[in-house]
């Protein structure tokens, strides 16, 4: 058959699989389904066959394949790399939908690709990307503020002229969902912080305010963090919406919140959005310390204390709290307080309740101890800490020495002015920042291992997970040193550097999102943050995979920026054949010159960007419940693999009780078809 028919005829085939995939009709793992695999060998053959460069219709045809299969998000390599290949002039040949498609189902795989990313905003600007409608022009802006393109020359301007020149009626065919991706993407591409609204932002944001249904979920929250940026003010949007605002609405909003009262507001409110008793509790008893945190604000915990009391939500932390206030307020339920989260509450506030009726309240190692009972206690009840069993030992040993080294329980401060003439580093408690929060046990084994009084600044964007981290870290007698912080962490960086020292951050843990990961390391390598002898350390570095925080690294390495890179090769927490990487890079200062200075300019080998795409995608199959712990075991080895044949990085040394174990999850092959 000839190749341009053979590749229709599958691409037509990719996109009812992908239909059926979406009606949830497909096999678990869908990458070994035979059906997308003969599909997919199928694209993979005619493209081989096909002669070069392609026509305008055949490159039609690869877009609808791309299309198909990013909605099953699975990665075709062949189709990726021969789009990118396309000339310029078929890509200026080809009609507007096609370009959107083509753009809006390529920023799905989120590859990092600079060069094509130029290439792209490139052609946007040259083809213009007015006369396409709103909706179409509403789809594009969000993938290419998905892709960052207002990094490059033109691409934020051509945008915001598009919108602002779009006709009224035109605007106001846009739905709710559209309107608030266009503000979003508007403020992702603009260069800067607005100072007034340009035009399109006001009339984005007045046909927003003018839909009957308002946004809600992720679009609000989006639309919360646009508005402040674009210049527009967000009060009256939220006005309207805050009785039924989501999570993400309560993050962003409590991250903008310039003082503890408005966060002990904004708490409060949040508390009367959630169902479950226990979790009100919990959100309420975080209001509590954030209102103990200012001096002025006993009233307002008091206040909070009664509320709590009349609706029978008191805790044990409550009590606690309570007792640290001096309060004399009659609690209720009477102590300990509820020790029960209350019908159909979710396995993270189960977890927070089961060590609340086990800690010893003040004894962090025994709050620890009582969420690793909770996690072991069944298949189901696994949580997700990057820092326990093995990898927790390997950590721990880690902070543990940087504490013996730097720090020793001097007093200086790391807030801003605090630094005049500074002193030699060692001899003063340490500070480090996490990344991912969650329930608080990493931080709480860090800020122990670090020294007296050392702190610890730790980022959570889920601001139901932040109050449940909050109790636990209270319970563990640690809210003293540890300080939450809600929002997204790229966010709470850049607010960071308003409010600390230059230099002063000693270390740094991640374990949020292994695809941000070197990304986040590089806002912070410029930020001037870090200190000449930070600690950086991450988990989960080979699962689910972070290849170009691993490659990032390794370049650092090379050019003196972190003088020692330690990649552990343990079991993953809970599971004895599942190897997992812990990555431990230290900055020395007589080496380090500046950990601003830009790292390399070589990029990562493709091939180790395509595997960050796939174990970025693996991750989004698995939350779809498409990917068991066998096929995990195999995918591991993969990406293993990948990292030695791709960027020469194997892990540097092990830390498998049991070797054989090891060796027996390096036996695990991963069945991938080339394509
Ligand atoms: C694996 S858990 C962290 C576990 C924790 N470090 C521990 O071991 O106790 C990951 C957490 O990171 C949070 N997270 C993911 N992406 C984030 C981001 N961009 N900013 C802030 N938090 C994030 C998630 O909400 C989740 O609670």
């Amino acid at each position: 058959m000839d190749p341009t028919e053979q590749l229709r005829l599958a691409v037509r085939n990719a996109e009812q699989l992908a239909a059926t995939l979406r009606q949830g009709r497909r096999p678990r793992e869908v990458t070994v389904d035979p059906q997308v695999a003969t599909c997919a060998t199928e694209i993979r053959q005619s493209i081989l066959l096909m002669k070069q460069p392609v026509s305008t219709a055949v490159a039609g045809d690869l877009v609808a394949g791309l299309s198909a299969f990013a909605k099953m998000r699975i990665l075709h390599a062949d189709m990726l790399n021969n789009l990118k290949d396309l000339p310029r002039k078929t890509w200026m040949d080809m009609s507007a939908p096609v370009v959107v498609e083509a753009v809006t189902s390529y920023a799905q795989f989120q590859l990092e690709d600079p060069d094509f990313n130029q290439f792209l905003s490139d052609l946007l600007v040259s083809r213009g990307v007015r006369r396409m409608g709103a909706a179409k022009l509403a789809n594009l802006a969000y993938a290419a503020a998905t892709l960052n393109l207002g990094a490059f020359e033109g691409v934020h301007a051509l945008f915001s002229d598009a919108f602002a020149a779009a006709a009224e009626a035109e605007l106001g065919r846009l739905g709710t969902f559209d309107l608030s991706r266009a503000l979003w993407s508007l403020a992702r591409l603009a260069p800067e912080v607005y100072e007034s609204a340009p035009p399109c932002a006001s009339r984005l944001s007045d046909a927003l305010l003018r839909q009957r249904k308002l946004p809600f979920g992720y679009s609000l929250g989006q639309v919360l963090w646009a508005m402040p940026r674009l210049g527009l003010d967000s009060d009256i949007l939220w006005r309207r919406v805050q009785k039924t605002a989501g999570k993400e609405a309560f993050a962003e909003k409590l991250r903008q919140a310039k003082d503890a009262p408005t966060q002990v507001e904004l708490l409060r409110g949040l508390a009367e959005n959630v169902e479950a008793a226990g979790l009100q509790a919990a959100v309420l008893n975080a209001a509590v310390l954030r209102a103990m945190a200012v001096r002025d604000e006993g009233a307002s915990a008091e206040e909070i204390l009664e509320l709590m009391a009349l609706r029978g939500l008191w805790t044990p932390v409550t009590y606690r709290l309570a007792a640290r206030l001096g309060s004399s307020i009659k609690g209720s339920p009477p102590a300990p307080g509820l020790t029960q989260p209350g019908q159909r509450a979710h396995k993270y506030v189960r977890a927070l309740y089961h060590a609340l009726a086990r800690a010893k309240p003040g004894d962090a190692a025994s709050a620890a101890a009582a969420l690793e009972s909770f996690s072991r206690s069944s298949k189901r009840a696994w949580l997700k800490f990057g820092a326990a069993d093995e990898k927790g030992v390997v950590l721990e040993e880690a902070w543990r020495s940087l504490g013996q080294s730097q720090g020793s329980g001097s007093s200086k401060g790391s807030g801003k002015g605090s630094s005049k003439g500074k002193p030699s580093k060692v001899g003063r408690p340490l500070l480090a920042l996490e990344f991912g929060t969650f329930l608080g046990y990493s931080a709480a084994k860090m800020v122990r291992q670090l020294g007296a009084g050392s702190r610890v600044i730790s980022f959570e964007m889920d601001p139901e997970v932040a109050c449940l981290a909050m109790n636990f870290i209270e319970i563990a007698g640690l809210s003293d040193v540890i300080d939450v912080r809600i929002g997204q962490c790229e966010d709470l960086v850049q607010d960071l550097k308003a409010e600390l020292d230059p230099e002063s951050v000693d270390a740094v843990y991640m374990d949020h999102n292994q695809m941000t990961y070197h990304a986040d390391l590089s806002q912070l390598q410029e930020s001037g943050l870090l200190s000449k002898e930070v600690l950086f350390a991450a988990t989960q570095a080979l699962k689910p995979g972070a290849p170009l925080l691993l490659w990032h690294l390794k370049e650092a390495q090379k050019a003196d920026v972190f003088s020692e890179l330690d990649i552990v090769s343990s079991p993953d927490c809970g599971f004895k054949e599942m190897e997992d990487w812990t990555v431990l890079a230290r900055a020395t200062r007589a080496k380090t010159r500046s950990l601003k200075r830009r790292v390399s300019t070589s990029r990562p080998p493709r091939e180790l960007v395509l595997l960050a795409a796939e174990c970025n995608l693996m991750r989004w199959r698995t939350a779809q419940g498409m990917v068991d712990e066998a096929r995990w075991n195999e995918f591991v080895q993969y990406v293993r693999e990948g990292m030695e044949k791709f960027a020469g990085i194997t892990s540097t040394r092990d830390y498998w009780p049991q070797p054989q174990r090891r060796d027996a999850a390096r036996k695990h092959t991963y069945e991938r078809l080339d394509y």
